[in-house]
């Protein structure tokens, strides 16, 4: 017999987590915000909780501790939090490429990368350079044109593995909401009903 439950709209709190992810500057914590605060999901950003759980900054982090370490803390939280329902995560833009993370991600929920030119990646991140250590020194827009260039070459391959590329300049949440209940009731639904 048919399963009438089968056909009607997923309900948001049967959603597995949802990962966005992809270049730093690219809006995941924008858009994590804006999903929390329109559309009732839970949210968490990556960073801030590594922050919280550390009494620390990002950027100091880095400075006394090292890129590694904060990799180690990265994968570790990520894989704690990551488990729950009807969630929103913002990674952090290195986090699918370390410790095998994009893979756990793929495993466990929905990923999303947001695939922002870089063009308007340098606008953005300009004025907001001091708070990310891999950018923070940089004195001229050109070097971190370049460098957001060199990372990318290196990263792509990792966001690409995302189920879902979203390729719009300033991302509208509804379109996003849109392909992530789209790629739910193809591949994930019957997990869940
Ligand atoms: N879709 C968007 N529309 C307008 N501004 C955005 C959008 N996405 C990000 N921004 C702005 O760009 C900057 C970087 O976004 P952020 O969410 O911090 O990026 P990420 O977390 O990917 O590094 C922030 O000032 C944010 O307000
Ligand atoms: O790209 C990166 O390696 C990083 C991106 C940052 O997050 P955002 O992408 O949210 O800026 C933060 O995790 C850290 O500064 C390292
Ligand atoms: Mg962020």
């Amino acid at each position: 017999m048919n399963d009438p439950s089968k056909h009607t709209k997923p309900k948001f709190s049967d959603f597995p987590p949802v990962f966005l992810v992809g270049m730093m500057g690219s809006g995941k914590s924008y858009c994590c915000k804006q999903l929390v605060k329109h559309l009732n999901f839970n949210g968490i950003d990556l960073d801030a909780l590594i922050e919280e759980r550390h009494h620390q900054s990002i950027a100091n982090i880095f400075e006394q501790s090292g890129e590694a370490y904060f990799r180690k803390e990265e994968a570790a939280v990520l894989r704690e939090i990551g488990i729950q329902k009807h969630t929103i995560i913002a990674t952090g833009g290195g986090t699918p490429c370390f410790h095998q993370n994009m893979q756990w991600m793929n495993e466990h929920g929905i990923t999303v990368w947001l695939n922002t030119p870089v063009n308007v990646l340098v606008q953005r991140l300009w004025h907001e350079k001091k708070h990310r250590p891999l950018i923070a020194h940089f004195e001229n827009v050109n070097d971190l044109e370049v460098f957001l260039n060199k990372k990318l070459e290196e990263r792509n391959e990792f966001y690409a593995l995302a189920h879902i590329h979203m390729n719009e300049v300033n991302l509208n949440i509804h379109s996003l909401l849109n392909e992530i209940e789209q790629l739910f009731k193809n591949n994930f639904q019957h997990n869940y009903l």
